[in-house]
């Protein structure tokens, strides 16, 4: 019955978009609306098309004989006044499917997980909640208060795809908590890994995008996620759940026209992070507004010359940046003054020659005039004080040591070292960031483009004019009482109707516009987030309106985050809520045991978020020989794989030895293959069947946040874990239990 509901639904929106496609009439206003129902059908379209896998996966029996159904969209009768038949899972009175529990059972007498392929049901889980039952386990165990256990279970026990899905139909009570929270101010989620923080942030964006449809559809979410194999990881996810207007970026890609994916050394990264490169690009900006080092002649007019002096630049200087705006705008001022000054030296030369004021106003004019059309002039304007992109503002310090000095004077020579390169455009996800700041501080003059745009417009009417003549003139010899197009169509309205550049979603939009400001910002893997970059983030979202999923044990980045406090206090204080995951749904508890010691040695203090189910296969350990490494490697893969059946198996390495291994540095890592050989940052946020780590003493040594690298590393497993050592094993991974090779894997 659902089914035919939802195939009636979409033949209705198909004959609503095909028949809009054919109107083709009206003014542009009309054009305007009739793009708007166009793309509103296509997406309801879309919508239906989502919701055809698992269409209904959930049944509520309430305590007063209701009943009601769950699904990935609503359906309603309108034979029968338009009475649900199914409830879209983010709806208020779905959420008792998520979070009603046998002591808590908020009017629910029982649950029901279905499972369905295709159109047929396969199979249905009960749960029956009954506040006098006895809980099964006891206090302290995390299958303790699950919801679904076992379709839940099954999820999590099915192979990985290399793409991540949706987790609709076994969200837990913790998680659907975060979903459904508030959409006003900054929210943080923080919860150790595979506690489905992404999973969680993924469905909060469906969860909002449903319940402020208007405002966010307009405005836009904007998710941030770590690289671009994540994002591709994740892509599915949204769509999944019919939702397809969130823009998806990575800090590298947050300046538009920018997609920023050099590597650098951690430590270039780190410096080029911290607040303080505000500073340093503003000292390189003035850096750029410069003084003649001696006078410099100007040729003008009729060959007349008349020298330009570094007092005259200085005081023109002085004017420009009094006038309080930013460099690029402030262009003009300094043109100018250094103009009026010329011009007053010119007079001042007669006055001294001739004894009196021999010029009036008409011959100062002209004077004025013949400057201005000095290209000479202009040259020289344009070395004192040039207008920058922000690209060349960064390409130009970044090569050049002289510059670098000027702008960091108070630095050590090895941190300006750090910054400089050869490829001024060789940009890194950390210069996307000071793109975007030095964008800010050089000001955007956008005169030109706002005058290019009139230009192409006016362009097209003269075009569409020639058209309606061409067409006068055939129509000469027609009945004058017959009607022809330019009785009914003027060169605007031909204009715009030709016009056919199609209309741009807000996440189109936004992602082409730097001032773009979001209706809500997620960020994933958020602690690895530098100060810039929360700086940039925050200007893309005024109201503030945020979710931060993260770990902080897992910070990779020396730039990153180590105190949720302290990196959002300049921007709301202490206005900000933290909820925490607390149930690992990913790592087997055999993987967590090894990871745990790992977590205690970055933080004693951590807790180690207990697993929810164990995976009967115990990791090991494997010491070979340093020149027999690739050998063992390619052997152990091609072991793993033969266990594995249809699941995806990745070899995690140390970052400094990725293409020795066999892994590329280019992102995105294609994770449709069965295997992968990815550097330990490249895998964050990603989970697999198998996982092998490779050097954790070399992954530990390379970088000053070693241990949490290895921590994200060792969590990556969903099933099982080996760990190859060419040298000593890192004392933190006593607790594996040695392999011999090549035997089988060790069973608990
Ligand atoms: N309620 C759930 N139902 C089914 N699967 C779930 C649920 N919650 C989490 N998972 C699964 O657990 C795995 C881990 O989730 P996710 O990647 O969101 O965790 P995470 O906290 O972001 O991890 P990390 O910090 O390590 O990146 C995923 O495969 C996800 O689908």
């Amino acid at each position: 019955m659902l089914y035919r509901r939802l195939d009636d639904q979409r033949k209705q929106a198909s004959a609503q978009l095909a028949t809009t496609l054919r109107e083709n009439g009206g003014n542009p206003q009309a054009r305007v609306e009739r793009d708007a129902s166009v793309a509103l059908y296509a997406d309801r379209i879309a919508q239906l098309d989502a919701a055809e896998n698992g269409l209904c996966f959930g049944r509520l029996d309430l305590a007063d004989g209701q009943r009601r159904y769950i699904g990935r969209i609503g359906l309603f009768d309108p034979a029968d006044e338009y009475r649900p038949l199914l409830m879209d899972w983010r709806a208020p009175a779905a959420a008792a499917f998520y979070v009603a529990t046998a002591a808590a059972p908020d009017g629910v007498r029982r649950r029901r997980h279905i499972r369905t392929s295709r159109r047929t049901v396969t199979g249905i889980d009960d749960e029956v909640l009954d506040p006098s039952a006895v809980d099964r386990y006891g206090a302290g165990d995390p299958r303790r208060g699950l919801t679904g256990e076992t379709t839940l279970l099954a999820a999590l026990n099915a192979d990985r795809t290399g793409r991540m899905r949706d987790i609709v139909t076994t969200i837990q009570a913790e998680q659907d908590e975060i979903i459904r929270a508030d959409a006003h101010g900054v929210l943080v989620v923080q919860g150790g890994p595979g506690t489905g923080k992404t999973a969680v942030a993924l469905h909060r964006a469906a969860y909002l995008l449903y319940t402020h449809r208007e405002r966010l559809t307009r405005r836009g979410v904007l998710l941030v996620g770590p690289n671009t194999t994540f994002l591709r990881y994740i892509d599915q996810v949204l769509p999944s759940l019919g939702e397809t207007g969130v823009l998806a970026q990575t800090v590298g890609q947050l300046y538009p026209g920018v997609d920023a994916r050099a590597v650098e050394p951690a430590e270039a990264a780190e410096l080029k992070g911290r607040l303080d490169m505000v500073e340093v690009l503003t000292a390189a900006i003035r850096d750029r507004q410069e003084l003649p080092d001696e006078a410099v002649p100007i040729r003008y007019g009729n060959d007349e010359v008349v020298w330009l002096d570094a007092a005259t630049c200085a005081s023109a200087r002085q004017r420009a940046r009094d006038s309080g705006v930013r460099h690029n705008l402030a262009r003009p001022v300094f043109c100018q003054a250094v103009i009026d000054a010329l011009v007053r030296q010119v007079a001042a030369g007669f006055t001294a020659e001739f004894g009196i004021d021999v010029l009036d106003a008409g011959d100062l004019a002209e004077i004025n005039r013949e400057l201005q059309d000095s290209p000479e002039l202009w040259e020289v304007l344009d070395g004192l004080w040039p207008e920058l992109t922000p690209q060349q503002l960064l390409a130009d310090l970044f090569t050049s040591a002289e510059r670098l000095a000027a702008a960091m004077p108070d630095y050590p020579d090895e941190q300006r070292a750090l910054l400089l390169r050869e490829d001024g455009e060789a940009w890194t996800p950390a210069d996307a960031v000071l793109l975007d700041e030095a964008a800010e501080l050089l000001g955007e003059d956008t005169s030109a483009e706002r005058a290019q745009a009139e230009r192409e417009h006016a362009e097209r009417v003269a075009y569409a004019q020639d058209v309606l003549n061409i067409m006068e003139l055939d129509a000469e010899e027609v009945d004058p009482d017959e009607l022809i197009a330019t009785d009914l169509l003027d060169a605007e309205e031909l204009a715009a109707r030709h016009d056919d550049t199609p209309p741009m979603t807000a996440a189109e939009r936004a992602a082409a516009d730097r001032t773009w400001t979001f209706g809500h910002v997620i960020v994933d893997e958020a602690q690895e987030l530098s100060a810039m970059a929360w700086r940039v983030l925050m200007r893309r979202c005024p109201s503030r309106s945020m979710t931060l999923v993260g770990d902080l044990a897992q910070t990779g980045d020396l730039a990153g985050v180590t105190s949720w406090a302290q990196v959002l206090h300049p921007y709301v204080a202490d206005r900000w809520r933290l909820r925490r995951l607390t149930v690992n749904y990913r790592t087997p508890s055999e993987v967590m045991a090894v990871a745990a010691d790992v977590l205690a040695a970055i933080d004693p203090a951590a807790e180690v978020m207990p697993s929810v189910r164990d995976a009967g296969v115990r990791p090991w350990r494997l010491r070979v020989d340093p020149a027999e490494l690739a050998d063992r490697l390619a052997e152990l893969v091609a072991a793993e794989l033969a266990g594995l059946g249809g699941g995806r198996l990745a070899v995690l390495v140390p970052t400094s030895r990725i293409t020795e291994l066999g892994g590329s540095v280019d992102q995105p890592t294609d994770l449709d293959s069965q295997v992968v050989v990815l550097g330990v940052g490249q895998a964050k946020g990603l989970e697999f069947d198998s996982v092998l780590v490779v050097d954790p003493a070399r992954i530990v040594a390379e970088s000053p946040r070693g241990l949490s690298d290895l921590y994200v590393a060792l969590t990556r497993a969903t099933q099982r874990l080996g760990v190859l050592h060419p040298g000593e094993l890192p004392p933190v991974l006593d607790r594996l239990e040695p392999r011999d090779y090549p035997v089988g894997a060790v069973r608990s």
